[in-house]
């Protein structure tokens, strides 16, 4: 969808800012484009809208080199999204989400519609946000709306260049979850730009490592923080890349244990029983559809031990719980939260099974080993610690 062959850019004043670029993203594909300041992220990015003109070689987009395309022509076909967002400050929210369509000769009514619809898209009410202006929402919801303006169009390719850079770490964070949650449905081909190894990481399908200029790997963010092409790569990633490999391994079936179970209607006393003879301490406590209603404790059924009550009584709330596929630092995160031994993982609302803080750290290593081998992690084998 956009591809740079050989693309180099040597500004008037000598410096060189990218040299020799090569590179691909592939339609509905989010690359992430990160290093240290002054590497030429931005130069990279301003010359697919041709805001800056490379000296050398080509880009093409969808197939087509845009030297000969209107630069005026070309960025409609291109969302621009920056980290200061650059809204109308005379202007309310809904008529800055409408600007392309504007532009671009829509009917008001219809660019007005067009900009609602986008501004619920990403999490503001038209309503109460559409009639304020830019000084009467917070950097978040700034930030927001300069993703919806960027989106109004409705084109196929997205450049974001730091957009979540103005906003504290908690929003950040969020933000960048609905932007994903966004772009599983919208699938632009998308290049962000960002110096924050974390934000590549979590957002990038592949990561564009730059070193002075070029460059030094491009590849998934999995591999780049299990097998690091270059010292410098290695360095950039940071020491602690295996806790960064949190957000990038999801929970896997293999990683699940089948907890002891209890069904919602069961009465107590052979419920505690039978879960005493598995020598079970607890128990998840479904409805007949398998689905998760809460959890229970051996010790509360026997206490109770009454058959006037059945278990769904005294059963309780199941805080800790991730969708099938989350990130582990999903997973970990829930346990630390809620202080829980384990975590369940539902399908749904059906229960598929639990993670526990060992089987986590089984699945860290296994994601590890994995990269080191060049195999898919299921296939790798290895003694855990608890049969030491
Ligand atoms: N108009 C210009 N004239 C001369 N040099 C420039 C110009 N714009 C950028 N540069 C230089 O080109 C290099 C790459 O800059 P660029 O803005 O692409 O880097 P970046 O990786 O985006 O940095 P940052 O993260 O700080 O924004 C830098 O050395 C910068 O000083």
């Amino acid at each position: 969808m956009i591809r740079f062959e050989q693309v180099s850019k040597v500004y008037p004043d000598g410096t060189s800012a990218v040299d020799g670029l090569d590179f691909e993203v592939a339609e509905g594909e989010l690359v992430t484009l990160v290093g240290p300041s002054g590497c030429g992220k931005t130069t990279t990015m301003m010359m697919v809208n041709r805001l800056i003109e490379p000296t050398a070689g080509r880009i093409l987009v969808n197939g087509e080199d845009i030297a000969g395309v209107d630069p005026v022509e070309l960025r409609r076909r291109i969302g621009y999204v920056i980290q200061q967002v650059g809204l109308f400050p005379h202007r309310t929210v809904l008529d800055n989400t409408a600007t392309v369509p504007f532009l671009t000769g829509w009917k008001k009514d219809r660019a007005r519609a067009r900009a609602a619809e986008l501004l619920d898209l990403v999490g503001l009410d038209p309503s109460v946000y559409g009639p304020r202006y830019p000084e009467q929402l917070s950097g978040g919801q700034r930030q927001r709306v300069g993703v919806a303006r960027a989106l109004a169009a409705d084109p196929p390719v997205l450049l974001m260049d730091e957009p979540f850079g103005a906003v504290d770490p908690v929003v950040r964070e969020r933000l960048q979850d609905e932007f994903l949650g966004l772009q599983a449905t919208v699938r632009k081909t998308v290049l962000l730009v960002t110096h924050d190894i974390e934000e590549a990481v979590r957002m990038g399908d592949r990561i564009a490592v730059y070193g002075q200029g070029h460059i030094e790997q491009f590849d998934t963010p999995a591999s780049v923080l299990g097998a690091p092409a270059t010292p410098y790569v290695a360095q950039f990633v940071g020491a602690d890349r295996g806790l960064k490999r949190l957000s990038v391994t999801s929970v896997q079936q293999e990683d699940l244990e089948e907890p002891p179970r209890a069904r919602l209607d069961e009465p107590v006393g052979p419920a505690a029983a039978r879960l005493r003879a598995e020598g079970a301490r607890w128990a998840v406590v479904l409805n007949e559809r398998g689905e998760l209603h809460g959890w229970v404790s051996t010790d509360d059924l026997a206490r109770v031990g009454s058959d006037d009550l059945v278990v769904g009584n005294l059963a309780r709330r199941m805080n800790a719980w991730v969708p099938m596929g989350a990130p582990l630092k999903h997973a970990f995160s829930e346990m630390l939260q809620w202080d829980a031994g384990w975590v369940a993982v539902l399908d749904g609302a059906r229960l598929v099974g639990v993670l526990t803080p060992r089987k986590l750290h089984e699945a860290l290593r296994r994601s590890v080993e994995a990269d080191a081998l060049g195999v898919a992690p299921h296939e790798v084998a290895f003694d855990s610690v608890a049969d030491a």
